[in-house]
C-alpha cells in the first residue's frame, strides 16, 4: 500500500489545543490538527511551519515531536508526525478550514476526529496534564 507522509501541528496555548474542521475533500467536516503532506526535499519540521503559514497565516514555534501516528486507511497508509507547537505571531486565520475550536483536556473528545487521530487524543491529554 502507498504511504503518505503527513505533518500535523498540535498548537497549544494556556492548556488549550487548536482543532480545525476540514472544509473540503474526502474527509470534509471531520476534525483534525492543521497540517498536510510533506513535500519533496523538505524536513517534517519545515513542512509543518510551511503548512501553518499557508493554512492559518501564522508563524509557529515547533516545540517537540509528540507522536508519529501510523494508520491504515482503505486506500493508503498514513504516517503522521505530530508536533507540539506554540504561536509566535499571527491570528490563526482560517484560510482553508471551515471552523476551529480551542479544546481543553476535558472537551478534546467532543468533536468528531478523523479516524487516524483517535489514538492521539489520549496522548495529548497526558501532555497537557504534565505541562
Ligand atoms: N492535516 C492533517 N491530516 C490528517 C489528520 N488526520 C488524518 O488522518 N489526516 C490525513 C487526511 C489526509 O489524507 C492527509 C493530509 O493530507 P492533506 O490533504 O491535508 O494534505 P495537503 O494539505 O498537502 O493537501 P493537498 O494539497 O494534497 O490537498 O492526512 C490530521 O489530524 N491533520
Amino acid at each position: 500500500m502507498k504511504t503518505i507522509k503527513v505533518v500535523a501541528a498540535i498548537i497549544i496555548d494556556n492548556g488549550k489545543v487548536f482543532a480545525t474542521q476540514r472544509g473540503y475533500g474526502e474527509f470534509k467536516d471531520g476534525w483534525e490538527f492543521p497540517g498536510g503532506k510533506i513535500e519533496e526535499g523538505e524536513t517534517a519540521r519545515e513542512a509543518i511551519v510551511r503548512e501553518i503559514r499557508e493554512e492559518l497565516d501564522t508563524e509557529i514555534q515547533v516545540e517537540e515531536l509528540l507522536d508519529t501516528v501510523e494508520y491504515d486507511y482503505p486506500k493508503f497508509h498514513l504516517s503522521m508526525d505530530c508536533f507540539i507547537c506554540t504561536v509566535k505571531s499571527g491570528d490563526l486565520v482560517l484560510k482553508e478550514h471551515e471552523a476551529a475550536k480551542w479544546l481543553t483536556k476535558e472537551t478534546l473528545g467532543s468533536v468528531e476526529w478523523l479516524p487516524a487521530d483517535e489514538g492521539l487524543i489520549e496522548k495529548i491529554r497526558e501532555y497537557i496534564q504534565k505541562n
